[in-house]
Order: C-alpha cells, then sequence, then structure tokens
C-alpha cells in the first residue's frame, strides 16, 4: 500500500483531530503517503483533498471540530454518486479510505464499498455513542463534560429560585448523554428515549415524584434531564404543563449545539489516538468492510453493518441505580 485517505462525516465530534493526528502520524511512519478529503463525503465528489503532512496535524490534539471539516451529504446516498466517488479514488490512486464518523457514516462507508475495490474502515467518531460495538465513540466523554458543567450551573439558579428546570441534551435517539450527565449530575429524573414507553405515563410519573419529592423536602429545586427528540410537542411546551400541573415554575434549557465543541477530554483524545493507529495498522493488514471499536480496553475490528443493525443498550446497572436513587428520593 502506498496511499491512504480519511474523511470527518456526520455531526463533528470532540476528538476527530485527535483521530485525524494518529491517522497522519501512523501512516507516515509506515512510509504512506496521507490524504484528508474535506466536507465529508462532498469531498469525494469534488475531489476536494489535502495531502496530509507532520506539520497540518501539529497542535491540534486539544481542538474540538475537524480540521477536515464535516458536512451531511444527501447526494453520496445514490450509486451514481458512489461511482464517482470511487473514480476519484482510483484517480488518486487511494487504496483504503478511512471514514471517521456515526452509524450514518458507515452506511454511507458500506454503500461506497458496493461500487469500490478499495478498502474502507470506520472509526465510530460521533457525541451520541449510539454505536454499537465499541464501548465508547470519539467525542461522547467530551460531550458529558460539557453537559454536566452547564447542567451544575443551571442547578445553582434553579436553587435560588426553587424551580423545575428541564435541561434537553443531545444524543438523536440514544440516552447515553442524558443518562450519563443526569446521574453525574445528580438530577432529579431522567427521560431518555430507551426508558420511555409512552409519554402518558411518562409525564405522570414526573408530576407524582415532583409532588413526593416536595413533601419530602419542601420547596426545592427539580432537574430533568431530557433527551432531544423524546417529547412530541418539545421541552418548552412540556415545560409550560408541568408549571401549570405542578404550580412551580417550570424553565426549558435546551443545551444544543455547544455539546459537539471544546477540547477533547483526555478520554476522547487518548481513545481517538489508539483508534486512529489502529485503524492505519488494520489497513496495512488488508483489512476492508470493518469498524475499528474498543471492548474492555481492547481494540479490535468488527463488521460495519454491526454498528447500525443492532441497538446499543444503556448500562443496566446505571438504569438500577438511576431508579433506586429515584424511590429513595421519594421516601419520607
Ligand atoms: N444509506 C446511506 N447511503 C449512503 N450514504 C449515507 C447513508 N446514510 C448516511 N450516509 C452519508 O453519511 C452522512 C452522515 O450520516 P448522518 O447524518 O446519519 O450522521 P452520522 O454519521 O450518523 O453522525 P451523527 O449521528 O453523529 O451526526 C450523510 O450525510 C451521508 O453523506
Ligand atoms: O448539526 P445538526 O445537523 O443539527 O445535527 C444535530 C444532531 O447531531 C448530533 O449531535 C450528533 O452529532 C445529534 O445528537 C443531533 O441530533
Amino acid at each position: 500500500m502506498r496511499k491512504i485517505a480519511m474523511l470527518t462525516s456526520g455531526g463533528d465530534a470532540p476528538g476527530m483531530n485527535a483521530c485525524i493526528r494518529a491517522i497522519v502520524l501512523t501512516s507516515l511512519r509506515y512510509g504512506l503517503e496521507v490524504y484528508g478529503y474535506k466536507h465529508g463525503y462532498n469531498g469525494l465528489l469534488e475531489q476536494e483533498y489535502l495531502n496530509l503532512r507532520a506539520s497540518n496535524v501539529t497542535n491540534i490534539i486539544q481542538r474540538g471540530g475537524t480540521i477536515l471539516r464535516s458536512a451531511r451529504c444527501l447526494t453520496f446516498m445514490s450509486d451514481d454518486a458512489a461511482r464517482l466517488a470511487a473514480k476519484n479514488l482510483d484517480a488518486l490512486g487511494i487504496e483504503a479510505l478511512l471514514v471517521i464518523g456515526g452509524d450514518g457514516s458507515f452506511r454511507g462507508a458500506h454503500h461506497l464499498s458496493q461500487h469500490w475495490q478499495g478498502q474502507v474502515i470506520g472509526l465510530p467518531g460521533t457525541i451520541d455513542n449510539d454505536i454499537y460495538g465499541t464501548d465508547a465513540t470519539i467525542g461522547y466523554y467530551t460531550a458529558i463534560e460539557t453537559a454536566l458543567d452547564s447542567i451544575d450551573k443551571v442547578r445553582d439558579t434553579a436553587d435560588a429560585f426553587e424551580r423545575i428546570f428541564l435541561i434537553e441534551v443531545m444524543g438523536r435517539n440514544a440516552g447515553f448523554i442524558g443518562l450519563n450527565a443526569a446521574i453525574a449530575s445528580g438530577a432529579d429524573q431522567v427521560m431518555v428515549p430507551e426508558l420511555t414507553r409512552s409519554c402518558e405515563d411518562e409525564l405522570k410519573n414526573i408530576i407524582d415524584h415532583i409532588d413526593a419529592v416536595k413533601r419530602r423536602r419542601g420547596n426545592n429545586s427539580y432537574i430533568v434531564v431530557i433527551t432531544e427528540n423524546l417529547w412530541p410537542q418539545g421541552v418548552t411546551q412540556l415545560a409550560q404543563t408541568l408549571t401549570e400541573e405542578t404550580e412551580i415554575e417550570c424553565r426549558p434549557v435546551i443545551l444544543g449545539h455547544v455539546q459537539r465543541g471544546g477540547s477533547p477530554v483526555s478520554q476522547d483524545r487518548v481513545l481517538a489516538t489508539k483508534m486512529g493507529a489502529y485503524a492505519v495498522e488494520a489497513a496495512l493488514e488488508g483489512k476492508s468492510g470493518v469498524m475499528v471499536a474498543e471492548v474492555n480496553q481492547q481494540l479490535s475490528c468488527c463488521p460495519l453493518e454491526t454498528s447500525w443493525q443492532t441497538q446499543k443498550a444503556l448500562d443496566p446497572y446505571l438504569v438500577k441505580i438511576q431508579q433506586d436513587l429515584f424511590d429513595l428520593l421519594k421516601r419520607p
């Protein structure tokens, strides 16, 4: 192998730059030429790439975002687009493409592999952590820290006014950030898709819980962490309903894209560095159609399809203790 390339796709995640750096430095160590396509799959279609050298990745390990930029490229879904990408990759002489992104980006890599003879390898990079087969994804730990920092701050004003706060975190349709940020912040309630069967039941549960907690400790702040896309009418409407039902002022806070930014925490930098180096070595061994994963601190490769065919479960013990803690809060 002489030439290897990479791209970052889907939502950016803190640690993507650390991963790019590891891929570049490992590739150079093995004597490979290394390229970075820009703007996700758009770069493959438009031949927008950089020949990366060590100087391109100096001083980026601590930076959020991605120096290659990211994008959602809807046109890449078509066979024509994948054929064009294959033609462009061949024209540049690329033998392996490393895709850093979420499960959607891996579907894109799989789609490309139906039309391209080169090797494709995925590296899980998304704050949502919704990728089956790996304990954590690059960016996830930083997103929890960022959410936690905000929730702690909201708690101060919530305490001062004895208000209910509904804090919406990201996760698309997965509750990893929600549950972990709720546990770490000592939130009073958490609403995540995996544990919510019916919104009506959930609303009743929260109101009962707020009443029980109020009887036990009097007026106090009450923090609910909720995953985005969960409440059909949105958190602003839910906050209004809670204000009416409990007669306690409830305010919504949507943390939003702030969770995607910031300097990666050490766990994300280390994970990204390990995965980046491992992906290059996997490519040199001829692997293709796989995702790099880390389970119990052991790196390995699993089929790309694994990442989207099975739903990743929340840690059941974390779910249990969160529920036990809620029940304890209600007791006299
Ligand atoms: N079925 C598919 N076929 C071809 N390309 C796809 C497919 N699904 C997704 N992609 C490509 O991958 C890109 C990123 O996918 P998506 O928007 O789902 O984000 P993601 O990689 O899952 O990351 P995140 O969930 O963190 O935002 C899409 O914009 C598209 O370019
Ligand atoms: O930047 P966009 O396209 O609004 O994406 C938001 C989505 O991306 C994610 O942050 C993942 O990166 C999801 O949690 C969220 O739903």
